[in-house]
């Protein structure tokens, strides 16, 4: 692949709204952006999806920035690296990290693919041309105020709506939207906030025909989950507790969950995303490309590893217009019908708006590898 040098950026980019979630509320956006160059000028670009802090992951931006500077690009620099399934490998060695390797993975994805002259969705072998697209919508103070964001949400045409819980915001407020919106594809995100004690607010919230309740107990759980999904018709979707195809397995061999909600940054990467893509394919099992909030950069990799035939259901991949003033790709990640074109041209199919990214680069740093 002929690499020649790794840039990280670090950028801080106001979120047009806040997000709010059980454990706190974003305003704005603290990220690494990598680029990974080669000898003919052509450039990849990766995003590392990592929070400002250790609340959703034990990973944050600076966790990542010193994992990329001390432990990861040093093991690139003077490697071979003919391929993209070849950073997965010289990467293994680190324990977890996972946001911080798959941010200088997903770089030279994109690399590879425009040195190939393939979409990154065809250079993951992608099948669909748009794929479907839901919205998350962050905790809201009121009932009132939460019923108008979803009637906005279903106005606008998303496929699914995705509502965050948290202790005293879950079940009156849950039941207020379900008589509102009675067949609306409607699923719940509790990011961890509760416990097997909280089984009854479970039971009660089976009544509401639920797509699903993503992640309701411990961030690295998968056994209280088995009890919980025993007693539950909804079906559980695992996001924090899944980290690799291995724990995927395991979850699915236990009955944790029933349905995988994959991030390619909190698995380590597109080639890990990729195996438990196939192995809840193989399964039969429903997956789905979960958001951490990611500029276009980051948006766009959701967008063509979507597009594969074992991501079933829709995805937190809503547009560029609902997250930022401005993106920091042309055109921005735009929705119609509910659905987003998956691009065909090179790489990521979206330019990088390089002007743009520089203004907001805080501090950066470049690793020559050759
Ligand atoms: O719209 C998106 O990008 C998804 C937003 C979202 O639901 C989340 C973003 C980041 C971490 C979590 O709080 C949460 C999630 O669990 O998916
Ligand atoms: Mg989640």
């Amino acid at each position: 692949m002929n690499l020649t040098s790794i840039t990280v950026r670090r950028l801080t980019l106001e979120m047009r709204t806040p997000f709010t979630t059980s454990f706190g509320t974003q305003t704005h956006r603290d990220l690494l952006i990598v680029e990974a160059h080669d000898d003919a000028g052509t450039v990849g670009y990766g995003e590392c999806v990592a929070g400002a802090e250790p609340t959703y992951s034990e990973e944050a931006t600076s966790t990542c920035e010193v994992a990329l500077a001390e432990y990861i690009l040093p093991r690139l620099q003077n490697a071979d690296v003919n391929h993209p399934e070849d950073i997965s490998r010289l990467l293994a060695p680190i324990k977890r990290n996972n946001m911080a390797k798959a941010s200088i993975e997903g770089a030279v994805w994109d690399l590879w693919a425009k040195q190939q002259g393939i979409s990154l969705a065809e250079a993951l072998k992608g099948t669909k041309s748009r794929v479907d697209v839901g919205l998350s919508i962050g905790i809201k103070p009121t009932d009132a105020e939460l019923i108008e964001a979803v009637g906005d949400a279903v106005n606008a045409g998303y496929r699914r709506i995705k509502i965050k819980i948290a202790p005293g915001r879950d079940l009156d407020m849950m039941r207020a939207v379900r008589r509102e919106f009675p067949e609306t594809p409607i699923m719940v995100d509790a990011n961890s906030a509760y416990t097997l004690n909280d089984r009854d607010l479970f039971t009660a919230l089976d009544d509401l025909d639920l797509m699903m309740i993503e992640q309701p107990l411990g961030h690295d759980d998968i056994v209280d989950h088995r009890h919980l999904q025993a007693a539950i018709r909804t079906p559980i979707c695992l996001d924090e507790s899944i980290h690799s195809v291995d724990d995927a397995r395991k979850a699915l061999e236990l009955g944790s969950g029933k349905i995988i909600n994959i991030k390619i940054g909190r698995v380590g990467g597109i080639a890990e995303a990729l195996k438990i893509e196939k192995l809840c394919r193989n399964a039969g099992v429903d997956a789905w490309c979960g958001g951490m909030l990611e500029t276009g950069i980051g948006r766009a990799h959701n967008v063509a590893i979507a597009s594969l035939a074992g991501f079933t259901l829709p995805g937190d991949t809503a547009p560029s217009a609902r997250y930022w003033h401005e993106d920091i790709i042309s055109p921005e990640v735009t929705m119609n019908d509910g659905q987003i074109e998956v691009p065909t041209t090179p790489g990521l199919g979206y330019e990088v708006k390089t002007s743009m990214l520089e203004e907001l680069t805080t501090r950066k740093f470049t690793v020559e590898l050759s």
